[in-house]
């Protein structure tokens, strides 16, 4: 059977949550954010095994909480001050295994199917990401001059983002030595010269992220549970 790691990335603020804790620890439909994302890979038999990456004042908060209930979880790390600190401590804790995952904690409802597909097109291509096309007209303001992009080569990136260990690895070193900081983990791989995957995804695979956030997330939790898709 197909098989990947996966780093979890929680040790977020949730600033623009706003919710005077990490976002990760609200509560959607009786469950916490992290644990709803944890299920998913918990539930995937393709994955192997789960590293999760928590603010380190959370450590016993978080490991009561996910500690024992997920058995796929190996470790628990802690992060760093940027996403991508908590990316390079989940990375240098893992194994070599040959495909390893990147997801964001604030992302509970990707499925099984993009999982999968994910897989096959990083063995094929070394690397691939989910996202979706924009369907807003996107507009780049600089310098106070105002120019309209080409929609139709234009994604919204989302997690995972899948990567041969090998290319994962030498991204973030080479990110690490050049000081070069990115928003996702596919851009690092563009300094060194290699070229994700494309895998559409879908809407509801959207990152917590604002406060309207979460009563969108109560009712898609609402639809999963009536199976209605
Ligand atoms: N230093 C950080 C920053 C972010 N993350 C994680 O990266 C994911 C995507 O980040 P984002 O949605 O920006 O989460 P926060 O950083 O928590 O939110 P905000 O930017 O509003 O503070 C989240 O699962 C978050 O927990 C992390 O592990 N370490
Ligand atoms: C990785 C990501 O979720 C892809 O859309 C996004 O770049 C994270 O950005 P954020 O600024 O940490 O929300």
């Amino acid at each position: 059977m197909p098989d990947y790691q996966v780093i979890v990335l929680a040790a977020g603020q949730g600033r623009r949550m706003n919710a005077g804790k990490n976002k990760q620890l609200i509560e959607i439909g009786g469950q916490t954010l992290i644990e709803h994302t944890l299920q998913v890979f918990e539930n995937d038999d393709w994955c192997d095994s789960i590293y999760v990456v928590i603010h380190p004042n959370e450590q016993k908060l978080m490991g009561d909480l996910i500690g024992k209930q997920f058995s796929k979880v190996k470790k628990i790390v802690n992060g760093g001050d940027e996403r991508q600190d908590s990316v390079r401590e989940g990375l240098l804790s893992l194994e070599q295994k040959l495909v390893t995952f990147v997801h964001d904690g604030a992302r509970p409802f990707v499925t099984e199917d993009e999982l999968h597909e994910l897989y096959e097109q990083t063995i094929k291509h070394g690397a691939a990401f989910l996202g979706v096309p924009v369907t807003d007209t996107i507009k780049q303001i600089k310098d106070g001059k105002v120019q309209t992009l080409n929609r139709s080569e234009l994604v919204a990136a989302q997690t995972p983002q899948a990567f041969t260990y090998d290319w994962l690895k030498k991204a973030h070193d080479y990110a690490y030595e050049h000081k070069i900081y990115a928003t996702d983990d596919v851009a690092l791989l563009e300094y060194l010269g290699h070229s994700p995957a494309f895998v559409h995804g879908k809407l509801s695979n959207f990152k917590i992220t604002n406060p309207e956030d979460i009563q969108k997330a109560e009712n898609m939790l609402k639809i999963n549970r009536l199976d209605y898709k």
